[in-house]
Formats: structure tokens, sequence, C-alpha cells
């Protein structure tokens, strides 16, 4: 079933529905509906015309379920004509339908996005998937739609993309009931799935869940919300943890919730790698792979496809975080812990203006020159160390060029990453000082390991650093 907004059907539009029909029968929920045979025609020109460009999360607030058991879905997709030209993109809308069966709902919409998203980020499965539907219209005009019942099938002939909207407002809507009262022990809203929600220091702990589009996982976040973001929008400081951590290891052991209460700040901790991608060898180290993205955009074929920490951070989740959260979107500020410090210094200064403020505990500060950084750039990013320069903070610190960014600093001298100079902290003091556009503040804690304990002591100290920048 195709469902797209606009009424005029010029022919790139037209193929543009095309497009969105093969992906939506490749992610194997039912065949199209046929509207004429002509459209086979649109087939097989099809990939020599359009090319997709992104996948939205499915539109929750489009999702109903109907008595019979079929669900429905607004994706939303765009597409351009394969110059890229933006006058002829156009989002188009596919509505799925299929039948609930005893998995879960929230896994059945996720695994769907991540099979559209699939198709739609790699060329040659949509070429592959021009071909197939291609070859499936030719030799069975008369596919089979995978949909059981002949009456639901009729249920379904009047969501054309024309009417889909009004269908909502008359006769069906009596059989309608939203999604969210059938999804038991679950809230959806736009694609996230709320795993769990505490209360604490008067605001709530939520973590979340949703899919992917640029690790083309289930990736997980948690957000902080202070009681004071409940009446008006909130600074926001972003969170990034070191090796072997999820988004959990900071949120239970820092403390960090009674400082963001405090001041009334929202606080956003996303994992550190995609989980369960299936690449050879992920889960082998605990310095690479799962639990060790190093917020970097891996370039190398084996990693590429899947760990794109960067992106998924920075403009993946920062979008979800902006348009779901009351933050104010030009005040605010990253820490993190280890690769995580490595991931929020990096960050600041690879985004001059984005980030008020950045600080680290114990930061990864000169990957390109250290065992760790040494071992996970070759796998990322290849053997060109150029390219590492591009996510090394002491050598991204010389060059910065932005407004005045403040950077601060702690390291516990009794650390055994450190001692082993994994982290050379002062590489990092030492380029910053040959730039006046860094204030860097670094202090060396007599006594103090690598652990939370060393986190837990001096996140007061980092609360206060940002909230001086943040709220003046
Ligand atoms: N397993 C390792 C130690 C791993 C470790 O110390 N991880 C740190 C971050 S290290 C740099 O990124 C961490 O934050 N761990 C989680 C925690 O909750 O403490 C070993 O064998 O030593």
């Amino acid at each position: 079933m195709l469902c797209a907004t606009p009424t005029e059907e010029t022919t790139p539009k037209r193929n543009v529905y095309a497009a969105a029909d093969l992906i939506y029968n490749a992610a194997h929920l039912q065949r199209p509906m046929t509207r004429n045979q002509s459209r086979s025609n649109l087939y097989t020109n099809l990939n020599t015309i359009c090319k997709p460009i992104s996948i939205h999360q499915p539109d929750l607030t489009y999702t109903n379920v109907y008595n019979e058991g079929s669900i429905y879905i607004k994706i939303t997709l765009l597409l351009s004509d394969k110059e890229g030209s933006s006058s002829l993109s156009i989002h188009a809308s596919i509505q799925l339908a299929f039948f609930r069966t005893t998995t879960p709902l929230n896994l059945i919409i996720n695994s769907q996005a991540l099979t559209l998203n699939k198709v739609c980020l790699d060329p040659q499965m949509f070429t592959n998937v021009c071909k197939m539907t291609t070859e499936t219209q030719s030799t069975r005009p008369t596919h089979k739609p995978l949909l059981a019942s002949a009456s639901v099938r009729q249920r379904l002939l009047p969501f054309t993309y024309k009417c889909f909207a009004e269908n909502l407002q008359t006769v069906h809507r009596k059989q309608v009931f939203m999604t969210k009262t059938k999804l038991r022990n679950t809230t959806i809203m736009s694609g996230l799935k709320t795993l769990s929600t505490v209360t604490v220091f008067g605001g709530t702990q939520t973590r979340y869940s949703h899919v992917s589009r640029e690790t083309k996982t289930e990736m997980t976040f948690t957000v902080f919300m202070p009681s004071q973001a409940k009446k008006s929008k909130a600074p926001a400081i972003w969170y990034l943890s070191g090796l072997t951590c999820n988004d959990e290891n900071f949120i239970q052991k820092a403390g960090a919730q009674r400082e963001a209460a405090h001041y009334g700040f929202v606080l956003i901790s996303p994992d550190t790698s995609p989980r369960g991608a299936g690449v050879e060898g992920e889960t082998e180290s605990w310095d690479l792979g799962v639990g060790a993205g190093f917020y970097v955009d891996a370039t190398t074929p084996k990693w590429t496809n899947n760990y794109r920490m960067y992106s998924y951070i920075h403009h993946e989740l920062w979008d979800i975080v902006k348009s779901h959260f009351p933050i104010i979107e030009d005040k605010q500020a990253i820490m993190g812990h280890s690769m995580g410090g490595h991931g929020a210094l990096t960050a600041a200064l690879k985004n001059p203006g984005k980030f008020v403020s950045a600080s680290a505990f114990a930061p990864i500060s000169n990957p390109s020159q250290c065992p760790w950084g040494e071992k996970a750039f070759n796998a990322y990013l290849g053997q060109d160390k150029e390219a590492w320069k591009e996510y090394d903070s002491t050598e991204l610190v010389r060059q910065y060029n932005g407004p005045l960014l403040h950077l601060l600093v702690d390291q516990g001298t009794e650390d055994k990453f450190y001692k082993e100079k994994q982290l050379l902290t002062e590489n990092l003091q030492q380029a910053a000082a040959t730039n006046e556009k860094t204030r860097v503040e670094i202090n060396l804690r007599e006594g103090y390991d690598h652990s939370y304990f060393f986190v837990s002591t001096f996140i007061p100290n980092h609360f206060l650093f940002h909230s001086k920048i943040l709220i003046g």
C-alpha cells in the first residue's frame, strides 16, 4: 500500500511513488497494490531515475491498529532524481500493512524500519530490489499479496495516496484506535521506545531505544530531564562514556543527576558503539568494536557500514534530541570520560560554536600516539595517519579557529592508563598552549585512578565549569 501526500501526479513524482513501492516491497511486508500494469515499466527504469536519500523513522503518530490486526505505519522517504537535484526531491509516504504476530509490535516496527534503512542506504541493494521487482512484476503480474484476508485487502484499497487523511476522519475512524493504547508496557514516540524511567532529584531519568539510520542497529540512550525543563526549555550537557561502557554506566555511577537537577540541565548520554551489527570480530576485544566505537565514522570496508558513532551522535541523535526534548539549542555543552573524553573534546574542537564548552575526565588526548588509539584508528580509519588527525584532540586543538573555547580536563595521577601512556594529557596541554582561541584548564588530581570513583569526585567541578558558560 502506497500513500503519498502530493496530489499532482507529474511523471517524476509518479516515479517516486513507484520507488517508494519498491522499497516497501523489499521489506517483505506485502506486494504493492498494483494500480495498473504500466507500473512495471516504471520499475524497469527506476534505478536509473531515482535514488533514495534518506528514510525517516516511522511516524507513529500516524500508526493505527485495526480490528483485524493489520497495522498502518507512515514512513517518509526522501528520494530524488539520479543527479540529486533538490528541486526534484520529494517526500513520499508509504503505508505499511502487516499482521500482528506474537512478536511485540515495537520489534516489528523497528525491524521493518531497519530493513527499509538498509535498502535506502545501500545502492547495490536498491538496484537489486529494482531488478527483483521487475522480474516479479513480469512473471507474476497477478502476484498474491501477502495479506491473508480479502476483507482486509478491501479495507486497504481506499487508502490510496489521495485519501488517507479523509479516511481517518470518516468510516474507518470508528474501527481505529491509536496504537498507544495497544502497546502494552512500552511507549513509543515517533520511533523512540521508552525502556525505563525513574524519578531522581525531582527530575526523570529515562532510557530510550530507536533504530538508527547511521549504525543500522537498535541504539539506546538516556536522558535526565530536570524539573525545570517541565516549564521551559533548558540547557543541555552531553556525556560520552569510555571503553566497555554503555549509556548507563555514567547515569548509575557518576552522581550527575544531583548536579543536573541543581542547575536545571538536561543530560544526554549515548551508547559507545553499535551493538549486534554482526561485524566479524566486533566482540573479540574490549578496546575495539562493541563498547569501543571511538566516536568516529569508520571508513574501512569492514566497519564503515555500522561504526558511525560520530554521525550517529552529532547528526542523528542531535536531531532526535532537538525534536523530542525541551532543550535550548544554542546552549549545549559536552563532557566525557577516557574514550568519551576524547569524543567530547574532538566534538567541540571539530564543530566551532556547536558546544559552548567541553570537559573531560582522563581523556585519550592524543589517540594517534597511544596503543588504544593506534589500534582503533588503524581498524576504523585505515593506515593513512593524516585521516587520524581529524579525530585527535591534540591535533585539532592546534588548528581550532572558532569562538573562544573553554576546555576543562581532570586527570588522576594514580590512573594506570595514564601511567601506561594511553592518555597523553601533557601532549594536549602543550598543543593547546599554542592556540589563543582555546583556554584549557588541566588539573592533575593526586592519588586518583581512572574509575568512576574519580569521575564522581570531580563531577561537581565539571558542572560548575559548564554552568558558568551555559547560564553565566
Ligand atoms: N576492562 C578494562 C577496563 C575498562 C575500563 O576501565 N573502562 C573504563 C573506561 S577506559 C577508557 O575509555 C570505564 O569507564 N569502565 C566502566 C566503568 O563503569 O568503570 C580492563 O581490563 O582494565
